[in-house]
């Protein structure tokens, strides 16, 4: 039986060079934060500069945060893109409403902490086209995403869900084989864990990182 590779989302590049690594090191989508409170926050106009540098068959992914439309409309009309990501508390009644006025997929991100977190889950696998399954940040964080932390796994061992889905939170190169023999992630996404700084992106780490996932 053939098993497929695993896929890698580096999220919240900001250089030509994390652009670069993340290429050449085999993720399969590039990750854009616009989030102006984020250390990985980037103006519109250096994501449309870097969606230039992406090869075709790497997803570039706009990350917002409860946006309207007038930031979407910004955003989509500028940055040529394949997903956009909902890391905020959209509904899943204004997932379907982005999904019908950009006509791009829609990755929406779901915080897990405990059992009954999954319940989301279930509710936004009904809408969204894939999901973010990521760690649930702490109380009075200021990022809702990005903050280096990982979820028990165990609450997602075996769990099903109709659409395509990525494991998030706490994942660097040391721990994402584990993170994913135990949860059956065929696809993973990382941020803290391949940077020497918040917002810094490593080519070592990216490297590292996309190897132990690409060979799990
Ligand atoms: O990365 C950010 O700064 C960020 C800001 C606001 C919302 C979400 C954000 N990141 C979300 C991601 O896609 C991360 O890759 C994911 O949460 C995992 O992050 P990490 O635990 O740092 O690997």
């Amino acid at each position: 039986m053939t098993s497929q590779q695993t896929r890698v989302k580096i999220c919240g590049l900001k250089t030509a060079d994390d652009i670069a690594a993340a290429v050449n090191a085999g993720a399969s989508y590039v990750g854009f934060v616009f989030f102006p409170k984020s250390p990985r926050n980037i103006a519109i106009e250096d994501a449309r500069a870097l969606a230039a540098e992406v090869p075709v068959g790497v997803a570039k992914v706009a990350l917002v945060v409860n946006a309207d439309d007038a930031m979407l409309d910004a955003i989509t009309s500028a940055v040529p893109l394949d997903i956009l990501q909902l890391h905020g508390s959209e509904s899943p009644e204004r997932v379907l409403e982005i999904k019908a006025r950009y006509g791009l997929p829609v990755m929406k991100a779901v915080g897990v902490a405990q059992a009954d977190d999954l319940d989301d889950l279930a509710r936004y696998g009904q809408v969204a086209d894939q999901l973010l399954v990521d760690a649930k940040p702490p109380k009075g964080a200021e990022l809702p995403g990005g903050n280096g932390l990982a979820f028990d796994w165990q609450l997602i061992a075996g769990r099903k869900w109709p659409v395509p889905w990525m494991l998030a939170g706490g994942l660097d190169a040391g721990n994402v084989a584990e993170a994913i023999r135990l949860t059956g992630a065929r696809q993973v996404d990382v941020s803290s864990g391949v940077e020497v700084a918040p917002g810094q992106k490593d080519v070592a780490k990216i490297a590292a990182f996309c190897a132990a996932s690409l060979n799990s």
